[in-house]
């Protein structure tokens, strides 16, 4: 049997997150998420979709002639397949990274890919599913992010950061909910707390808006 993925849309945009942002990158984007945060702006992804070919998923990637893959969702561990994905993308010499809420074990990705892995806020409402084990295996090549809905959420994130000296593990990102919290005050209580981590806006979204496909 051919190997498949449910796939709601790939496309070429700018990587709009963490430290691979500004770069060009095609997007594959699977179907479903056993999670609900708050603050999701992928809600289009939780159902629906196609069944396509891991096959056919490769030879779309390739025709955007760009060597860097962001594998996303949805939650794309979810599916089983997509570590197929991984190891045919990182043998064809791709650059590769995926986007994880952390509810599903990241041990079983091909350790060329870089994970960037959130850790899921009270505030996101799915602190409950977290899979702690997750932020023992993360190493250099991966990411830690928090996307913070306001105050609360930030200060139990640096308070988090701080006591399992999360940055000693891997680059730290806090990341502001779009239109929920300002980015202006996240950047300065992360000045006057001298933390040591990146804040990011969503790039995409201060060039496109808010849709799918960017
Ligand atoms: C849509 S999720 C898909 C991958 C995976 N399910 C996850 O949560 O990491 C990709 C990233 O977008 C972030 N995100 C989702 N909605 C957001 C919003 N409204 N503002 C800022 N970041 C958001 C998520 O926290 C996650 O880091
Ligand atoms: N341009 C762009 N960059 C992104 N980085 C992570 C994304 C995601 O939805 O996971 C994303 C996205 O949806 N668009
Ligand atoms: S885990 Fe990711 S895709 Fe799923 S609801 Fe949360 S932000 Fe959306
Ligand atoms: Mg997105």
């Amino acid at each position: 049997m051919r190997e498949s993925l449910r796939i709601t849309e790939i496309f070429h945009s700018l990587q709009g997150e963490t430290s691979r942002m500004g770069l060009p990158t095609v997007f594959v984007r699977l179907t479903g998420c056993p999670m609900r945060c708050t603050y999701c702006d992928s809600a289009y992804a939780f159902t629906g979709g196609k069944t396509v070919a891991i096959d056919d998923i490769m030879a779309q990637i390739a025709s955007y002639g760009c060597k860097t893959v962001c594998v996303t969702g949805g939650e794309p561990l979810a599916q089983k397949p997509v570590h197929i994905l991984f190891k045919r993308l990182c043998d064809e010499g791709y650059s590769v990274s995926t986007e994880t809420g952390g509810g599903q074990p990241i041990d079983a990705v091909d350790p060329r890919v870089s994970r960037i892995l959130d850790i899921k806020t009270p505030k996101s409402g799915e602190l409950k599913n977290m899979l702690w084990a997750n932020v023992d295996a993360v190493n250099e090549r991966d990411e830690i992010k928090f996307v913070l809905v306001d105050r609360s959420d930030y200060e139990w994130a640096r308070d988090l950061v701080r006591e399992k000296q999360l940055h000693q593990k891997a680059p730290v990102i806090f990341s502001p909910v779009w239109e929920s919290l300002k980015p202006v005050d996240l950047a300065e209580w992360v000045i006057a707390d001298k933390l040591d981590v990146r804040v990011q806006v969503q790039l995409h979204k201060i060039l496109w808006g808010e849709k799918p496909g960017v």
